[in-house]
């Protein structure tokens, strides 16, 4: 008998300027508690896995207990049938504690997908770097600001490479030959497409001590992919300078020490992502525009978390006076919010004998 525990910190990915490439890993951690059973010769369970989920997010959608359709145990049979292993060893128990908010931009499907590939890794002996892991993420999740920010912790900047032509076909392989739903449908017993080396990197920024988040969390999802349909094609010249010199500023914003709130403000504005957003998240140009460092004391900036429709806000003091003032701009549309003060997660995603 075995055990041990996986904790993956959540993650505000953009902040502001820095769409698809900044990300911040946060101090809510989504947890798996895993026991693998060995004394037994076989077992009944479907692909010998037993799920259980304990929710602490009070999401509404609820989340699958079968090793087949669950996001987390799907990605880890992708990464252990990548090493010709079909199914968990006999008999892997998997509770998983969750309290982050689903699809709320608080990166909860990133933080599952690290999960995933991280209990793939343990479970199947297989020893992969940190980095290795990174490219197995981004076969599935293909925007690396959040999946970085929850393996590797703090606050990161991260780019995918350009690849080489033979690994181009390889890498935009549809999802569904990666991760087949469900994972066990018709076992074929193909191998599937493993990741090319080195899909994507990341640099850790330096974070000044005294900054802190504050999450305003509103009572609605909004899904990643609709935030991203509702995305340009194409950006003006202007809008692109304008968020590439504000992204060059964000992480010596942020890095130094005392903060300057003005200089943070600044950086943290955004012309890519979160004016198109406005239409499914009723309130956000108000809420962005509903203060400042001159006019609330303690903020250093705002901004939408990830796709939304969370609310960062950065700051080093007044913590509650801010989210009130932000959870009142948006009860005038009649949404309700809770909030959460968070920290940089430094340590990334951990494992743990227990
Ligand atoms: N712990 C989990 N276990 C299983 N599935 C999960 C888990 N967390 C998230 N998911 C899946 O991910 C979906 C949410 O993904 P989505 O990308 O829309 O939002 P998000 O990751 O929370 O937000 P953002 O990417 O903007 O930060 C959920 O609907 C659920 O299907
Ligand atoms: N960078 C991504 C993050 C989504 O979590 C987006 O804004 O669509």
């Amino acid at each position: 008998m075995s055990s041990f525990a996986i904790r993956v910190p959540c993650s505000s990915a953009n902040i502001g300027p820095g769409f698809d490439v900044i990300g911040l890993a946060l101090s809510l951690h989504l947890e798996l508690r895993v026991t693998i059973d060995d004394s037994k010769p076989s077992s009944e369970l479907p692909l010998n896995c037993a799920i259980t989920y304990e929710d602490q997010s009070k999401s509404t959608e609820s989340i699958s207990l079968d090793p087949e359709v669950n996001l987390i145990t799907r990605v880890a049979l992708y990464v252990l049938r990548c090493h010709n292993q079909r199914a968990f060893p006999v008999e892997t128990k998997v509770h998983i504690v969750n309290p982050i908010p689903l699809s709320r931009g608080l990166g909860s499907s990133g933080t599952a997908v690290v999960a995933g590939v991280m209990l793939g890794n343990e479970v199947g002996k297989l020893g992969l770097s940190k980095d290795r892991l990174l490219d197995y993420c981004l076969m599935i999740e293909r925007h690396p600001d959040n999946v970085a920010a929850s393996l590797f912790g703090g606050f990161v900047g991260t780019y995918l490479n350009e690849l080489k032509p033979e690994d181009v076909a390889r890498k935009e392989i549809p999802l569904s030959e990666v991760l087949p739903s469900p994972a066990g449908g018709i076992d074929t017993g193909m191998k599937p497409p493993e990741p090319p080396l080195g899909i994507g990197h990341y640099r850790k920024f330096d974070w000044a001590p005294e900054i802190k988040a504050i999450a305003i969390i509103p009572d609605f999802v909004v899904p990643t992919a609709d935030a991203r349909n509702v995305l340009p094609q194409q950006y003006s010249r202007a809008d692109v300078v304008f968020n590439l010199q504000r992204a060059a500023l964000l992480p010596a914003a942020l890095g130094t020490s005392p903060p300057d709130p003005e200089m943070i403000f600044l950086a943290m504005q955004d012309k890519v992502h979160q004016p198109y957003r406005k239409g499914l998240i009723p309130g956000l140009t108000e809420v962005l525009q509903s203060m400042t460092p001159a006019t609330q004391p303690g903020l250093l900036g705002i901004c939408l978390s990830g796709a939304g429709p969370t609310i960062l806000a950065l700051a080093t003091d007044r913590f509650t006076e801010i989210a009130d003032r932000i959870i009142a701009r948006f009860a005038t549309n009649n949404i309700t919010c809770q909030w959460k003060l968070l920290e940089p997660a430094q340590e990334g995603t951990t494992v743990t004998p227990v």
